[in-house]
């Protein structure tokens, strides 16, 4: 028979986990393996909370199991190193993002695109190698092998700087591989979230001028005067909607929900990029003629290699990027998730994980 969570590994650990579909969180005991020869073990810190772990506890995307404890943007210290590890040690500061594994020999995995390769191993929700259920960083602990382990540089802050291992790698990587990283282009940024917000620093810190693109008004002068973005349209104003048509480069959509297409392929230039990012669960509809007349084009992207998420985090560290965050003990996370659902945070939520959780909880 198999063995439960809490005995299939040597290492004792506690996180909070969803136990089925209604997405509630709560104090589980599990097991984490004992430090292989190319593992970094080390104690999380802090942990971000991205729309996706919303998706997923509530199984949206219908690829939950449970118990499914979430999180992939999580840093902390190195407790201990394997005997072949040969970038980290103990006392290092250190992240992991959405995955902990990947086969290491197709073309993807050899061109530094682990993200891209068929058998790349979530961070939580996924079967491990060894055929065990992986758990991510709403836990005290972690283990992972070290190619999957990001150094966090020295003046980047760890609490504010923990979403930057999912949300800034999935918006830092489509701005450089669709070329919308050239200093003077102008690039829109739909859904001014975890995502968008730290969309906007990136691309301002390449040079780009950046237009933020909001169902919400209220959003402006924040997104003007804060996130310094160069201009702002309310989505639902046609006027405004109107006037910008064929202005922008690129679009990077970090919507989470349905919503129309159209509007936005109408403000691409010719020859303009749609980047879907965003991960709404039912299909969207693609109205295809503006496509066609101004040779534009849809892509998509998902996270980014190692390679280029260690290259973003110095990348963040050398232009003082960081994530807007709402710090927040361990039991509010269920809150954090009803606000979430309400789009009720600026703008992202990382909880202290290494103040607040402990097994009182
Ligand atoms: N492609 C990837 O690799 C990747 C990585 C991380 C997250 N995601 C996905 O990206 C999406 C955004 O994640 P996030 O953490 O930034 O979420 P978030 O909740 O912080 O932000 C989502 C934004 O979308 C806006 N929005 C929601 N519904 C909308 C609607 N119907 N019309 C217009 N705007 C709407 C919200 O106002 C909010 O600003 C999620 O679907 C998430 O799963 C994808
Ligand atoms: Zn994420």
């Amino acid at each position: 028979m198999a063995k439960s969570p809490e005995e299939e590994h040597p290492k004792k650990a506690l996180g909070w986990a969803a136990r089925d579909s209604s997405g509630v969180l709560s104090p589980f005991k599990f097991s984490r393996r004992a430090t292989g020869d190319k593992d970094v073990t080390f104690r999380v810190l802090y942990c971000g909370i991205c729309h996706s772990d919303l998706h997923m506890i509530k199984n949206e995307w219908g690829s939950s199991t449970y118990p499914l404890v979430p999180g992939h943007e999580i840093v902390g210290v190195v407790t201990e190193v394997g005997s072949k590890v040969q970038n980290f040690k103990v006392g290092d500061k250190v992240g992991v993002g959405c995955m902990v594994g990947s086969c290491h020999s197709c073309d993807s995995c050899s061109n530094d695109l682990e993200n891209q390769c068929s058998k790349m191993i979530l961070t939580y929700g996924a079967k491990y190698h060894d055929g065990t259920t992986t758990y991510g960083g709403y836990s005290d602990l972690m283990v992972a092998d070290e190619h999957f382990v990001v150094r966090i540089p020295e003046n980047l802050p760890l609490d504010a700087g923990a979403p930057l291992l999912c949300a800034g790698i999935t918006v830092y990587s489509p701005l450089r591989y669709y070329g919308l990283d050239k200093p003077g282009m102008q690039v829109g940024v739909v859904g001014l979230g975890g995502l968008g917000h730290v969309a906007v620093k990136f691309a301002k810190a390449m040079g780009v001028k950046v237009t933020v693109i909001s169902t919400s008004p209220n959003k402006k002068k924040e997104a003007l005067e804060h996130l310094g973005a160069d201009s702002f349209l309310v989505s639902k104003e046609q006027d405004q909607m109107q006037a910008a048509q064929g202005t922008l480069d690129g679009i990077i959509d970090t919507v989470s929900a349905n919503h129309p297409l159209l509007p936005l392929i109408g403000l691409l230039k010719t020859n303009g990029k749609l980047v879907m990012v965003g991960a709404p669960e039912k299909p969207l509809e693609l109205p295809v003629f503006p496509l066609l007349m101004g040779r534009k084009m849809v892509g998509g992207s998902c996270i980014g290699g190692m390679k280029e998420t260690q290259e973003m985090i110095d990348f963040a560290a050398k232009h003082n990027i960081t994530a807007d965050i709402e710090v927040i003990p361990m039991d509010y996370v269920n809150a954090a998730m009803e606000r979430l659902v309400k789009v009720d945070v600026r703008y992202r939520f990382v909880i202290d994980i290494g103040n607040t959780l402990n097994s009182s909880n």
